[in-house]
């Protein structure tokens, strides 16, 4: 082992996107066949090397302070992929197929990270698989480094995260995994890594493995790898949140250096954390003090910040998690209100905070005298709060709410009013944004384009998507939801409250990037935000057009959240705010209203205790929203993105008529976790829309009839998985009639 110290200032990892989404562009001109494997892997070494240069310019300049989490799609592919857990060598392409799919291929399932908006691939295991390492695919990129002249920290997932994200969960496989983590620590020693980062975050979350479990394979798999000779320094970090039952067993195996993640967010959950940490850490082992939030945007309190780390008597100051789940900098942005804008930090300026705890108010006097001027101005500031918000809010019953009459009696209600045929079809509100209505939203931004051009162009857009889906044969139509740049941002703009980024981007998963709006303050809705669409698509068609809502966990799990107030007070908020769009789409003739929820399982708090409560306001602020919808008014969910078998009773709980939910990927595993407590009708996905295949009619026949085996005939909805904005007419249009005619030939074999 080495004696190059760990720096005394370091990040977790830093977005991997690109300030000027320079990944997403390189990854999507690869995919359409723009550019060749040379230039796609020549520009993504650019922009490595611009980044790593651009975090030393920053401060990050000690050896091994910059982290090379640069993983082209996916870190958990990644170390999968470098370890051997997946097969797939070096080869781009395999890598590829494996993130997406193919013609004949279908992809790994893909599902949250953590707590976060982040998805990973899912390695699919099998006991006694071969383990191969390909330890090149993380030499080549220190390599690479070096001859740019940077010593960075390369980066990989560690065993037993890794195996407990695997599908199956397959300990059996420990051993061989950890032979293999030796052998690419061996090869990194080889190529003169001093340091290198493994993150366990799996000893923050309570997962099917039970803790005790879990840290038994913890002490097996460590001890092993620690007490070879040939490695680099191991940085073993725990990031999202505390690693309770864990921290004794980490403690004990002493690695090098230990990272604790000590966000405000992580010590209000966990407020004894400082003292257990300063209980179990070794002082053989290097503290890695975790206090900038790597996951929120606020600017750090750096005098409440350098007590903690006084305590502690940590020399090193690091981010609670990855920065990939913040924007690069706030230097982006011109049009954040002046007031809220000094209230944020973004990766960048997290850095200098870092930079300046690191430093201590001694050496940042000014750094800290602008932090707790920042403190100051936030907490006297007037925006935060809204009076008639307040006063609304305080009406509202408190505890659950629900809505009249129940289920068994609106089913029948809307049977009549709605007359849909058996095995209805419908899809998830979306259809592909086409380059064209990309255009016209720039153009209308950048004043090229009227208002009344603008909305002649969506209205044009609405009318081919509702031709088309009335020639395919579907029965219950959308308007396409082309006005929404995305589905939580669309709705954050016209709430008051929340304030939106112009180059806010953070990495979704692959190429995938959203803008999360910010919650700043007291929500509410100064207009109706959807009525106009969804009255122009209905008075198009005699067929029932669903009006489309974001509910309102998804709008809080996907915007960066308030820390001055509990998330349930924002939820309410919002939820309220919503049922007033209920009340004008029904006015307005709409009837049926789909109310998205697919982040409800995204909020899930990682540690089982805190779920019940949890789950009882998320739940409550949807039902918030049609509490007071007509009988008659079917009210439909849509939930993906994750399995949703743990929550399914808070699923149920929602209330919806029907819900649609993501199924196809995991070939419609979750219908096992349904039973007669889940009343609604349901609609699991048959086409898996985040790949570019067309699902062929057999594929959906079979899964429908998987379906049939679960679900009531009368209860069954036949829809896709997800929204179609991501895909293209060429990939929609067949998949969508072999959808009708899957439909039509389960209905004619029964
Ligand atoms: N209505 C939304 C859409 O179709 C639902 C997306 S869920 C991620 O795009
Ligand atoms: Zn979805």
């Amino acid at each position: 082992m080495s004696t190059v110290a760990f720096p005394t200032t370091t990040i977790e990892g830093y977005p991997r996107i690109g300030a000027q989404r320079e990944l997403k562009r390189a990854l999507e001109s690869y995919w359409s066949g723009q550019i060749d494997a040379d230039t796609f892997r020549s520009t993504t070494r650019a922009l490595r090397i611009d980044t790593y240069n651009h975090l030393r310019d920053l401060g990050l300049s000690e050896p091994y302070a910059i982290p090379a989490d640069v993983a082209l799609y996916d870190h958990v592919l990644e170390t999968a992929l470098t370890v051997g857990l997946v097969a797939g060598g070096t080869d781009l392409d395999e890598e590829f197929a494996l993130a997406r799919g193919t013609a004949t291929r279908v992809p790994l399932e893909m599902t949250k990270w953590f707590d976060t908006n982040y998805h990973y691939l899912v390695p699919e295991v099998a006991a006694g698989q071969e383990i191969t390492p390909v330890p090149d695919r993380i030499v080549r990129i220190v390599e690479e480094a070096r001859e740019a002249g940077h010593q960075v920290r390369p980066y990989l997932v560690g065993p037993v995260t890794l195996l407990a994200l695997s599908k199956p969960v397959e300990w059996s496989l420990l051993p061989a995994l950890v032979d293999a983590y030796a052998q690419v620590f061996a090869a990194l020693r080889q190529a003169g890594v001093e340091w290198v980062q493994v993150a366990e975050p799996i000893v923050v979350a309570d997962v099917d493995t039970p803790d005790a479990d879990i840290a038994r394979y913890l002490g097996e798999a460590w001890s092993t790898l620690l007490g070879a000779d040939a490695r680099p320094n191991v940085y073993l970090t725990t990031p999202y949140g505390a690693a309770d039952a864990a921290l004794p067993v980490l403690g004990e195996l002493k690695p090098e250096a230990l990272h604790v993640d000590l966000s405000p967010w992580t010590l209000q959950a966990t407020p004894d954390y400082v003292e257990q940490v300063r209980t179990h850490v070794a002082p053989e082992t290097h503290l890695v003090a975790g206090l900038i939030d790597g996951r929120n945007v606020w600017a750090a309190d750096l005098a409440e910040r350098t007590e903690i780390l006084t305590t502690l008597g940590a020399t090193s100051v690091t981010t609670s998690t990855s920065l990939q789940h913040v924007p690069h900098t706030l230097k982006a942005e011109r049009n954040l209100p002046v007031d809220v804008a000094t209230w944020l930090a973004f990766a960048d300026e997290k850095i200098a905070e870092a930079l300046a705890l690191s430093a201590g108010p001694q050496d940042a006097e000014v750094a800290f005298a602008a932090s707790a001027r920042v403190a100051r101005t936030r907490a006297e500031s007037p925006l935060r709060h809204d009076e008639a918000v307040a006063k609304r809010l305080g009406t509202l019953p408190a505890g659950q709410v629900q809505r009249q009459p129940l289920f068994a009696e609106r089913q029948q209600a809307q049977r009549e009013a709605l007359n849909l045929p058996s095995l209805p079809t419908t899809t998830i509100g979306s259809f592909p944004q086409t380059p064209e209505i990309r255009q016209a939203r720039a153009a209308h931004r950048n004043g090229t384009l009227s208002d009344a051009q603008y909305k002649e162009a969506l209205q044009q857009e609405i009318k081919q998507v509702i031709e088309l889906q009335e020639e395919i044969g579907i029965d219950v139509l959308v308007h396409g939801e082309a006005e929404r740049n995305d589905m939580v941002q669309y709705f954050a703009e016209l709430l008051d409250g929340f304030v939106v980024t112009e180059n806010g981007w953070v990495q979704s998963y692959g190429s995938r990037c959203t803008r999360p709006p910010i919650v700043y303050g007291d929500v509410s809705r100064p207009a109706p935000m959807t009525v106009e669409w969804a009255t122009y698509a209905q008075s198009l068609s005699n067929k029932p057009v669903k009006g489309m809502l974001t509910g309102p966990v998804t709008i809080l799990a996907w915007s960066f959240k308030r820390d001055d107030v509990p998330l349930s007070v924002s939820a309410d908020q919002i939820g309220a705010a919503l049922a007033d769009e209920v009340r004008d789409l029904e006015e307005a003739g709409i009837s049926i209203i789909q109310i998205d929820e697919p982040a409800l399982r995204e909020l899930l708090p990682l540690r089982a205790k805190d779920r019940p409560s949890y789950l009882d306001w998320a739940v409550r602020s949807f039902r918030l929203v049609a509490v007071d919808a007509k009988p008659t008014t079917q009210i439909h969910t849509h939930l993906c993105y994750s399995e949703f078998g743990q929550i399914i009773d808070a699923v149920a709980g929602l209330d919806a008529d029907v819900t649609s939910i993501e199924a196809a990927r995991s070939r419609m595993e979750l219908l096992a976790d349904i039973d007669e407590t889940f009343h609604s009708e349901i609609g699991p996905g048959v086409w898996d829309i985040h790949s570019p295949r067309v699902p062929s009619v057999e594929e959906i026949v079979e899964l429908l009839q998987a379906a049939l085996r679960h679900v009531p005939a009368e209860h069954l909805w036949v829809n896709p998985d997800c929204g179609l904005k991501t895909r293209k007419y060429e990939e929609v249009e067949p998949s969508l009639r072999n959808l009708v005619a899957a439909r039509d030939a389960v209905l004619a074999q029964r």
